[in-house]
């Protein structure tokens, strides 16, 4: 489990990262959102301990990363794919981070053959392309089998096929029972593997909501049908719905749920043929949340 807590970080007097609070639950992913510069980095850096936070602390199974006593069998991290050492094998690597974690080097050939690069055993980091350099990376962060993950943008550089095989370990170490933090700019893709979401815009923490709370929650509008529409509209809007649109029998409203509208369409004899809450994307919620300027510029 990680927990996130008050996180605070400012850098020459600015904050980057303002009071930020949320949790990833064993067995969960959460995606992690907001535009560039938003503080996502930041915040994943800060919680490792490679920056030191203004105030506020991260928890990894309720220890700051400083205290645990085998960091890298707790917590897999990714942050930066071009930080690995260019001059070493890509085998060599990994088993290298083997023997600094104390983890058996028949591990680090099968995390290599786990990540897919079984076949660039031999060749060195600096002739790798981003999306293998990416691939090493998480080998690196498996080979303890941690039961924690912080990965910072892991797809990029990821080829499709690659995207493909990314969400497919990525749910089976999820399904293993590990608490996984996970960065992207593709919203469309971490909306297929993420349990939860956690959005920050300027360094705020702007949302933190279950996926499936969010597609049928608050902000989500409401198809109905009604033969008598215009009492149904009537009716809606004096118990504070607002009607988006309407198309002959055909309304969407917002602002009440659809269990509200139902009760008070039962309550005054009204029929309803359709009652259907439209599913929102993470998409649309991002684009209602976020102004899609460079954050920081205006400070
Ligand atoms: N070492 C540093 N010194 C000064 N400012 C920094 C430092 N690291 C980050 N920042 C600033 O903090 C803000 C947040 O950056 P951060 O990299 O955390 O954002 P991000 O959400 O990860 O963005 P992106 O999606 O572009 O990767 C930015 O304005 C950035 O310029």
């Amino acid at each position: 489990m990680i927990e996130v807590i008050g996180l605070t970080k400012s850098y020459g007097g600015r904050t980057r990262v303002d009071d930020v609070t949320f949790s990833v639950g064993d067995g969960r992913i959460v995606g992690f959102i907001g535009p560039n510069g938003a503080g996502k980095t930041t915040t994943m850096r800060t919680a490792l301990g490679l920056e030191k936070p203004d105030s506020g602390r991260a928890l990894f199974d309720g220890r700051p990363y400083g205290e645990l006593p085998n960091p890298r069998q707790s917590v897999g991290a990714v942050l930066d794919a071009g930080a690995l050492i260019p001059d070493l094998r890509a085998i060599e690597l990994v088993r290298y981070c083997a023997s600094v974690q104390g983890v058996d080097k028949a591990r680090a050939e099968r995390v290599l053959d786990m990540v897919g690069l079984s076949d660039a055993r031999r060749r060195k980091v600096r002739e790798l392309s981003l999306g293998m350099r990416q691939r090493l990376a998480l080998a690196a962060a498996i080979l303890g089998n941690p039961g924690n993950y912080v990965l910072d943008e892991p797809l990029n550089g990821l080829d499709p096929s690659g995207i493909q095989w990314l969400r497919h370990l990525l749910i089976q170490l999820r399904d293993e029972g590990a608490a996984l933090l996970l960065s992207s700019h593709i919203i469309t893709e971490l909306e297929l593997v993420a349990d939860d979401v956690v959005l920050i815009n300027n360094g705020v923490l702007k949302l933190r909501s279950s996926l499936a709370d969010l597609a049928r929650g608050a902000g989500a509008r409401v198809h109905v049908v009604s033969e008598d529409v215009s009492s149904f509209i009537a009716l809606a809007e004096g118990n504070g719905a607002t009607i988006v649109e309407a198309n002959g029998r055909a309304v969407v409203v917002a602002d009440l749920t659809a269990g509200e509208l139902f009760s008070l369409a039962a309550a005054h004899g009204l029929v309803l043929d359709e009652l259907r809450t439209e599913s929102v994307s993470l998409d649309d919620v991002y684009r209602r949340i976020v102004d899609t300027k460079i954050e920081g510029e205006a400070r």
